[in-house]
Formats: C-alpha cells, structure tokens, sequence
C-alpha cells in the first residue's frame, strides 16, 4: 500500500468507526498525527459527547510519544489539555501533520475549539477528509488559513461523508439502524453472541432514545431490553406488533422510568432521534425502506438454528468493518 494522505486519514476513519454511535449526539470523529514524513505519533478518537474531541486526544498522545512523563499525561479535560499545549508546545507540532476526519470545530461547546487550539499549536499541514455542515460549529479550516496554516479538504471525503452520516441524519430527523447477530451460517435464535459482543449492544442501547423490537420476539424471548452488562440505561422500547397481546410481566415491562409503546404504526419512531431495532430477517425485509444502517454481528461458529426466510432478496454496501474480540462486525447499507 502508498503511504500517502489517504493512508493516514484511513487511520483516522478507522479510529473513527470504533466509536460511531457511541460519540452520539456528536459526531464520531478520527484524528492521526504524523511527524515528518511518515512517523505516526497518535490514532485518536472523539469517543463520547462531553469528552475530549479526537483532534485533542491525538494532539496529546502525540506529544506524550516525545515526553513520556511530561505533566500533560495528567490532564484529562479537554480544557486543561487546550491551555497546557498551549502554553507549553514548544514548537513541537511544526514540522507534524494532523489528519482529521471532520472540519475543526470552530466554537465553544462543552468544550473549547480544537480550530483555536490548532491555530496556536501551528502544525505544518491540517488534512480534512469532510467540512463541518454544522452552523454553529463550521468555519475551522477558514480560521487556519487565516494564520497560514497549509490546508487540504476533501481527502477521502466518501468515506468521511459515511463516517458522519448518522450525525446528519440524527441532527435533522430520525437516524434508524437495524441491528442484528447471527452465527457464520445465518441462524439467528438462542444465545449467538460473544460476551464483549454483547456488551457492546448493551454499549449501543445505553446511547439510543428508543429500541424497536418485533412482537413475536417479546412472546418468544421474554427479554429484558435494558444495559446491564454495562451497567447503563435502558432505552425506551417500541413492540411493533399487530396483535398488540403481551405478558406484562415479563421483565421488559418491569423496568422503572421506562416507556413502552405497543403500536403498529411506525410513526412515533420520528418522536425520537436516534433508534435501534433488533431484529432478524422477517423484520428485516419489512422495514428495510426505513433504515439508514444495518450493523451485523458475525460470531464465527456454525450451528443448527433458524434461518433467513426464502423470499429475502436485499443488497448491501459495506461501509464499514471491523472486530470486537472475535466477533466480525458490519455497517452495512442497502444500494440504491
Ligand atoms: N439474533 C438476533 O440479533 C435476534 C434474534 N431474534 C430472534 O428472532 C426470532 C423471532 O423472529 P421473528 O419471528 O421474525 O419475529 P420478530 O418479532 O422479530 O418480527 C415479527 C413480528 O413483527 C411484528 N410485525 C411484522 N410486520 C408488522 C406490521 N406490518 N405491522 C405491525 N407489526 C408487524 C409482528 O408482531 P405481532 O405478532 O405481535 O403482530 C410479527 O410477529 C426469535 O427466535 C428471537 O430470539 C430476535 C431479535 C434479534
Ligand atoms: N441472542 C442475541 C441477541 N438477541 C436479542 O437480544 C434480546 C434479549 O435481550 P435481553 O433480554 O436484554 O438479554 C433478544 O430478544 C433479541 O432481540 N442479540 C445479540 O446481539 N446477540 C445475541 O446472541
């Protein structure tokens, strides 16, 4: 493979992808610095709303590569971290290049400007896979080339626009994915996933504002719909249902503070900004109009299990995969 910008900046998407969905309500964003030529200092991540975005994680993994034990190894706000570079960068950055997949913000938020910080820092390069839609937050690349900072935009931009596509969707309606585990040969039933696979949708249950989930499911699973391998929060559910006749006893009903819709009416998910439906084929090839992404998780094992219904015919594009343990994971969306 060339190393050249697109190389880093699959770095940065890469990183990026780890935490889509997770970052939500903010977008979910990769950062790589590389000092010279080709010496990579940092691969961070925007990793969760309030948090440090990924132009300050890798901004401050990169200068602890060079000074290990420097006092900045204790800083944790994203703040702190800002005013510390600031005062004590030393030119390092200079001759450093700074992949980023999204436009540096350009306003205060819960966290100070990663544009403001980059201008002051003066990296030799900035490299923006996608500009910032955001009103509000857009306007970094202008403020570096304003102190003279060299700025490319556009590097990989297909890529970037699939990385930052579910924040689009989440800030002006509804984003909808559809989640689902099966083994290498399809089955679907019983109890398919890894326990980090798992935690990793209760990790995606603890962030959405609402789970949907087919009636025939809550009569055959009785299950619970909540967080609890990560001790988190569990979301609002929609049993999308015709029959509409449930058990109330059974532990998804059971939960405090929660709301549970009984509907066959699909329009109450556009009450809500970010949704998760779990479910398998059937459910699948019903709503498949309304999905933005599907993300599969591949155990790899083969067993006797239910499987695909025959008459299922959709086509996907990969946008995205990766690992969780050893468990494949997919974000996939269909072609048009
Ligand atoms: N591996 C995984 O990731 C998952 C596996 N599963 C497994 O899937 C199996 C169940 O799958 P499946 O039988 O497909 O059931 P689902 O509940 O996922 O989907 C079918 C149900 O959706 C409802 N439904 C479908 N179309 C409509 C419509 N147009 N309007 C209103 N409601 C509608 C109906 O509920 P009703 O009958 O109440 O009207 C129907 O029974 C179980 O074994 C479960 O363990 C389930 C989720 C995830
Ligand atoms: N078995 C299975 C899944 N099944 C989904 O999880 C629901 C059970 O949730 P809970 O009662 O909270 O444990 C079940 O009804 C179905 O929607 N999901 C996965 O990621 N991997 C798995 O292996």
């Amino acid at each position: 493979m060339k190393i050249n910008d697109n190389f880093f900046m699959k770095l940065a998407i890469d990183e990026a992808w780890k935490y889509q969905f997770i970052s939500f309500p903010n977008p979910a964003v990769g950062c790589v610095v590389v000092k010279g030529e080709s010496e990579i200092l940092a691969i961070e991540a925007h990793k969760e709303a309030g948090q440090a975005h990924a132009e300050v994680n890798a901004l401050k993994a990169a200068f602890l590569k060079y000074y290990p034990n420097d006092i900045l190894k204790t800083k944790s706000s994203s703040k702190q971290i800002h005013e510390y570079l600031i005062k004590n960068h030393n030119g390092f950055f200079n001759d450093c290049k700074v992949y980023v997949t999204l436009e540096p913000c350009n306003h205060e938020g819960k966290t100070p400007a990663c544009a403001n910080l980059l201008k002051e820092l003066k990296p030799q390069k900035v490299i923006v896979a996608h500009e910032d839609l955001n009103n509000i937050a857009k306007g970094g690349c202008e403020t570096l080339k304003n102190v003279n900072i060299d700025i490319d935009i556009g590097c990989m931009k297909k890529e970037a626009y699939e990385l930052l596509y579910p924040f689009l969707k989440w800030n002006s309606g509804t984003f909808i994915f559809y989640k689902m585990a099966q083994t290498l040969n399809g089955s679907i039933d019983g109890s398919i996933s890894s326990n980090s696979a798992k935690a990793y949708v209760h990790t995606l249950r603890d962030k959405i504002d609402l789970m949907l989930i087919g009636g025939n499911t809550v009569r055959t699973d009785m299950p619970t719909l909540d967080a609890r391998y990560i001790a988190g929060r569990a979301p609002d559910v929609f049993i999308y249902s015709k029959n509409k006749v449930f058990d109330t006893n059974i532990p998804l009903f059971k939960i405090p503070n929660r709301k549970v819709h009984i509907s066959d009416d699909l329009f109450k998910l556009l009450d809500y900004k970010f949704v998760m439906v779990e479910g398998t084929y059937n459910l699948l090839d019903t709503l498949k109009d309304r999905l933005d992404y599907i993300v599969l998780l591949v155990n790899p094992k083969i067993r006797n299990g239910a499987n695909a219904l025959n008459e299922i015919d959709i086509d996907f594009e990969i946008v995205h995969e990766n690992y969780i343990g050893e468990e494949k994971i997919m974000f996939l969306k269909r072609k048009s």
